[in-house]
């Protein structure tokens, strides 16, 4: 099973390595804007999963918001350890 970090791990490969129909590929080169999009959406679906969908639902979607996070850190250049020095 993936954790936050193993999937932190996987994408910063994919972002140097840059394989053809990686989905992150296309999500970095759409940009900030894009991404912080999709993040605020994701949140959304969440929120809403939360209050009208079940758990499962939820957690799906929460994981779906943490993938595009970590897109979003990618993006603008911060690490795990960026981001933590701040929990
Ligand atoms: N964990 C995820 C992940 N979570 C969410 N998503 C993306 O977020 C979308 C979910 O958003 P929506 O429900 O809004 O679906 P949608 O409306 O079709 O989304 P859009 O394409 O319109 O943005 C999914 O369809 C995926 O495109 C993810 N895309 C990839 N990963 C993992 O990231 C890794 C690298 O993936 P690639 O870059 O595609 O190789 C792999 O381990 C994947 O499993």
């Amino acid at each position: 099973m993936k954790s936050f970090e193993s999937l932190f791990a996987e994408l910063s490969e994919k972002a140097a390595a840059r394989p053809e129909g990686s989905d992150t590929v296309a999500r970095l080169d759409a940009g900030v804007h894009a991404i912080g999009k999709k993040v605020v959406e994701e949140a959304a679906e969440v929120w809403m999963a939360a209050e009208y969908e079940s758990d499962d639902a939820c957690a799906e979607e929460i994981s779906q918001l943490l993938y595009h996070l970590q897109v979003l850190m990618l993006a603008k250049g911060l690490s795990l350890q960026d981001v933590y020095r701040h929990l």
